[in-house]
């Protein structure tokens, strides 16, 4: 299928321990904008499920390769919203884009940490029923997952069992970091991933944050405007030179085409930069993204 051909270019975070720098799209909202999208391998596409958003998603979000990590953006949601929506759209990460506090995050962590372990069907389990260990990387679930459920439907069980478990130990010795979650900043592989945003304007008290750390995978740094979301203005990066954590965040905020060089200036800070999130800067109109300028802004940044 045009849209599920497997990622190949470099494993992100990059197997040997290298952070390549990641790119998440958000607020995509159309069909065929979003089968479009697929071809540059963002490694998030973010769908935002909040309903004053102009962006605000209600369609149908057709099946896209796992290694692009389905994001959903939520302000101040009740934590069953936000399960239902991960259920129905098979959501790998959440965006938390409200005032949700540090029990709202583990609230949510305790909610998702164990799905993708449940989710394991049983001829994808090891022979005496078990999965290979608590860090089973999430790359071999849906790696099997969807070996299982999109190119074997006619065959026997037990080839299925067989091809899924060769699969897994190839991609072990393909990946032997990842597969024993070495890397500082790989996050917990059996959980749904959590992003908390927070919203800079001049100043930030990172003191605040402090709380989060083991409730949430990454922070992500937008600019603070009159909505939650999607101003398209950039906050002063400057502010982040003083972030204390090893935390991996992901810089968001009105970032363009216009933003390359400072992007490039600020990769020199050396801080834990884990990815650029774009939106409104790429748009025709919003929820809708200029695939062409996308791949100018990933061609000479990533
Ligand atoms: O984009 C929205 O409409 C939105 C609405 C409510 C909450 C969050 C929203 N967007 C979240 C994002 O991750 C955006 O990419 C981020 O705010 C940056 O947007 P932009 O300034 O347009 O680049």
């Amino acid at each position: 299928m045009k849209n599920n051909k497997p990622n190949t270019n470099v494993p992100f975070p990059s197997p040997w321990g290298k952070a390549r720098l990641g790119l998440k799209v958000c607020g995509m909202k159309y069909e065929e904008n979003i089968l479009e999208l697929t071809q540059l391998q963002p490694d998030y596409m973010g769908f935002i499920f909040y309903e004053k958003s102009p962006r605000f998603m209600n369609e149908n979000i057709p099946d896209i390769h796992s290694s692009i990590k389905k994001t959903g953006v939520f302000v101040n949601a009740e934590p069953s919203f936000i399960q239902q929506k991960v259920e129905d759209y098979n959501l790998q990460a959440i965006q938390l884009h409200g005032n949700e506090n540090v029990e709202y995050c583990q609230q949510l962590r305790n909610l998702f940490s164990n799905k993708k372990r449940d989710e394991i069907p049983d001829q994808a389990r090891l022979p005496d029923g078990q999965v290979r260990d608590d860090e089973f990387p999430d790359v071999m679930l849906n790696s099997i997952q969807h070996h299982i459920k999109n190119e074997n439907k006619n065959e026997p069980l037990k080839h299925i069992q067989g091809d899924a478990l060769k699969k897994q130990n190839q991609l072990i010795e393909n990946y032997p970091e990842r597969s024993r979650g070495t890397a500082s900043h790989q996050t917990k592989s059996n959980s749904i991933e959590i992003i908390k945003a927070f919203s800079i304007q001049d100043q930030f008290n990172f003191q605040e944050l402090e709380t989060y750390l083991p409730v949430v995978d990454y922070f992500l740094f937008d600019t603070k405007g009159k909505n939650p979301g999607g101003n398209g203005f950039t906050f002063d990066w400057q502010v982040l030179k003083n972030y204390p954590f090893q935390k991996p965040f992901f810089l968001s905020g009105g970032i363009g085409l216009e933003e390359v060089e400072k992007i490039k200036a600020f990769q020199e800070f050396n801080l834990p930069l884990y990815a650029l999130d774009v939106n409104s800067k790429f748009e025709t109109q919003p929820g809708k993204k200029n695939i062409d300028d996308l791949k100018n802004f990933k061609t000479q940044l990533l």
